[in-house]
């Protein structure tokens, strides 16, 4: 007995490593930590009624931002404990299976649970504002999203603790990823961390597309929208055609681990080429929902800090919707090399190439909107100036590797890694810290110091490039992804260590951002303008933070960047409605609720169960998921009034804030 319970505690507890062990108490020692604040401070009671059950999309925003952040911290260890590894040849410093564990588990990060909910942050946080709409369509739906999206994370990164993480890659190919190589419970955790996050991922798609189409302000015509609204349509397009495919797919691996069927297995009938077309199906179409939206929010800054309205306002917008369409036209680039012969091959190289021209497109318009400008250059502008080379050249590459005879050369070398991470840290990355930087006083209503801001962008520039350059070198030396170590015969070495150097200046950019933010918390340079940057679009024309309505009237936009129009008439000392006082109304308000974080929870534990195959634990949890529909399905008091007074109150306080 004694010998079976120390047998599955092995099993269970991840242990071994000094490496996992110290990370294992430190977790531990953060949870004690977080778990004393609270009941210490008494702020249990805040916490549950504040947060975690808040339907209010800028808090749900700001909870995305923060789950990010922190995971952007855990897949940056994990980069930089690989480069430490490749630094020199001949490292002993992980094992071959440990950096295959890190590198999935990077890759997962960075994707589904760094660059999608900081994505989902800005979406929450920005476009009620910026279409003048007192929440999303869906608010009760938009927690439960979040809380799927925060559980599912949760049940990923548990493996690093209990069971073991997996190690089959960021998509999981099988035979690889199937019971037969990968017996362990890593690979379950893989697919229902993401599975239940997805479905999170899919509702957002969906309140989304509907709150653009349906939410706007009177007068708000669809081609008078702000560029970054347009961008959130479009990835939302994206969204709501592939995370399906992605729920299919996962779903079927996991009959193939569970219950023994052969969708992706050889014998038995299946074939695991299937997968590899099912996955990418949904994981080319990603890689452009994480990144249009980056494109709408340059585009917002570089008008703000040009002075000029955007160039080429159609241009983009179409150019934005044949990305979302052609997303889906380009899969098999990723796969070249397996054998679906040459029509095939040329067709998805065309398509692939055809994605350069509206993306093209895109930066000359930015350009454009640059060129006689009256530029000014705070640190949102910064990374949008900062950003435009360096996708291009990411871009460029991606071009080249669409070339299909090239790519037998360069698939699943260093020269992808180098092309992905450029696209990825250079639009993704640095589009999402732009909006960050750009937003961050409306969401607080504080200013980000400047100064250490400036560093941070500076670390995270040249360490980018010392990083990432060589990598294209050391591609066309020969060295391949995925490997833990290399001789030193290979000459890889220099070229390592530089790259190496160069991803602990990303490290220590990212700890100058910790510390801004640390910082101008303590500074707290109130934005008591609500328009710090002289702003185009309507969340500028409300102050900082905005009150939870947002609008206390209902705003009439009838022109593209009404809140410059505006501004601009008020110059000129004609605006009929400052003349005009604001006549308020009651306001409509959804209810909060705990039930999205509850179902979200029953999730986790469903999850949870069927990764150690413990349905004991499955069953009652999905039995829990029924009951919260339910109680949620017979819930009738779901919405209030904010009367009059308190609207005005509110007003008048922050008015007053204002002198
Ligand atoms: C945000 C993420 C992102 C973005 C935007 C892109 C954009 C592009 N990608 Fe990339 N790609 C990835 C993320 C991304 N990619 C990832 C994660 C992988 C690997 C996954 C893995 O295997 O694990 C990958 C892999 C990958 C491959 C597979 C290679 C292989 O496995 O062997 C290919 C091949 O065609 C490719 C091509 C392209 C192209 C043509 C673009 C184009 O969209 C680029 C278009 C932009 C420009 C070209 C620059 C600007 C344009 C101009 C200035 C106009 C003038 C230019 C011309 C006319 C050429 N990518
Ligand atoms: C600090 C900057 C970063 C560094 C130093 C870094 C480093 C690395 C390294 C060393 C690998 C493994 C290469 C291999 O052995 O094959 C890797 C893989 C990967 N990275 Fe990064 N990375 C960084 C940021 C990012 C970001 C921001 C993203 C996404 C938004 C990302 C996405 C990925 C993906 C998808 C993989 C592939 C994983 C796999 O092969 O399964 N990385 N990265
Ligand atoms: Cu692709």
């Amino acid at each position: 007995m004694l010998d079976k319970i120390k047998q599955f505690a092995s099993e269970f507890f991840v242990t071994g490593d000094p490496l996992i062990l110290g990370a294992q108490v430190s977790i531990g020692l953060t949870m004690v930590a977080i778990v004393f604040v609270l009941t210490y401070f008494k702020k249990w009671g805040w916490l549950w009624r504040e947060w975690l059950t808040s339907v209010d999309h800028k808090r749900i925003g700001i909870m995305y931002i923060i789950c990010a952040i922190l995971m952007l911290f855990r897949g940056g260890v994990d980069a930089l404990l690989m480069r430490l590894q490749l630094a020199v040849p001949n490292a002993e410093f992980l094992h071959a299976e440990h950096y295959n564990q890190i590198f999935t588990t990077h890759g997962v990060i960075m994707i589904l649970f760094m660059a999608m909910p900081l994505m989902f942050g800005l979406f929450n946080i920005v476009v009620p504002l910026q279409i003048g709409a007192r929440d999303v369509a869906y608010p009760f739906l938009n927690s439960l999203s979040f809380w799927m999206f925060f559980w599912g994370a949760m049940l990923f990164n548990v493996s690093f603790i209990i069971g073991g993480s997996p190690d089959a890659g960021w998509l999981a190919y099988p035979p690889l990823s199937g019971l037969q190589f990968s017996p362990g419970v890593g690979q379950n955790f893989y697919i229902w961390g993401i599975q239940i996050s997805g479905i999170g991922s899919l509702a957002t798609g969906i309140n989304f597309i509907v709150t653009i189409l349906k939410m706007r302000a009177p007068g708000m015509k669809l081609m008078k929208m702000p560029m970054f609204t347009w961008s959130v349509f479009s990835s939302c397009v994206i969204i709501i055609f592939a995370f399906p495919i992605l729920t299919v797919t996962l779903a079927l691996l996991f009959l193939d681990r569970f219950v023994g069927a052969h969708f992706f297995t050889l014998d038995g009938g299946g074939n695991p080429m299937m997968y590899i077309n099912l996955i990418w199906m949904w994981g080319h179409p990603e890689v452009y929902i994480v990144v249009l939206p980056a494109f709408g929010i340059f585009s917002e800054i570089v008008a703000t800090f040009s002075k000029k309205k955007l160039f080429g306002y159609k241009s983009m917008v179409f150019a934005m919707f044949s990305i979302s369409v052609m997303s889906f036209f380009t899969w098999a680039h990723h796969f070249f090399t397996m054998g679906s012969g040459a029509d095939v091959n040329a067709f998805f190289a065309l398509t692939t190439m055809a994605i350069a021209i509206p993306t093209g497109v895109k930066i000359f318009n930015w350009l454009f909107t640059m060129y006689r400008g009256r530029l000014s250059f705070p640190t949102p502008m910064l990374w949008t100036i900062a950003f435009i080379p360096c996708f291009v050249v990411g871009g460029m590459t991606g071009v080249l590797l669409s070339v299909a005879p090239a790519d037998f050369q360069f698939h699943n070398s260093y020269f992808l890694i180098a092309h992905f991470h450029q696209v990825l840290i250079g639009g993704v990355a640095f589009g999402y810290f732009a909006g960050l930087y750009y937003w961050w006083p409306k969401m607080f209503g504080f200013q980000l110091n400047e100064h250490l801001g400036k560093w941070a962008f500076w670390l995270w520039n040249i360490g980018f490039y010392v990083c990432f350059m060589p990598q294209y070198i050391l591609g066309l030396m020969g060295m391949t992804r995925r490997m833990y170590t290399y001789d030193f015969d290979m000459g890889w070495g220099p070229l390592n260590m530089v790259s190496t150097i160069g991803g602990f200046l990303m490290g220590i950019g990212f700890i100058f951002q910790v510390w801004q933010i640390a910082y101008s918390i303590k500074q707290n340079r109130r934005d008591t303008t609500g328009d710090p940057w002289d702003g185009r679009t309507l969340e500028w024309s409300i102050p900082s933070p905005a009150p939870v309505y947002n609008f206390a009237v209902v705003p009439q936009a009838g022109k593209l960047d009404d809140w410059w129009e505006t501004k601009q008439q008020r110059a000129n000392g004609n605006n009929p409605s400052d003349t005009v006082k604001p006549k308020y109304e009651p306001i409509h308000m959804p209810k909060n609720s705990g039930i999205p974080f509850i179902m979200s929870a029953f999730w986790f534990f469903a999850g949870f169960g069927f990764v150690w195959d413990w349905m004991w634990l499955t069953i009652p949890a999905l039995v829990g998921v029924a009951i919260c529909m339910l109680v949620r399905s017979f819930t009738y008091d779901t919405d209030y009034y904010i009367p009059v007074d308190e609207i005005e109150r509110t007003e008048r306080t922050l008015r007053e804030a204002k002198v």
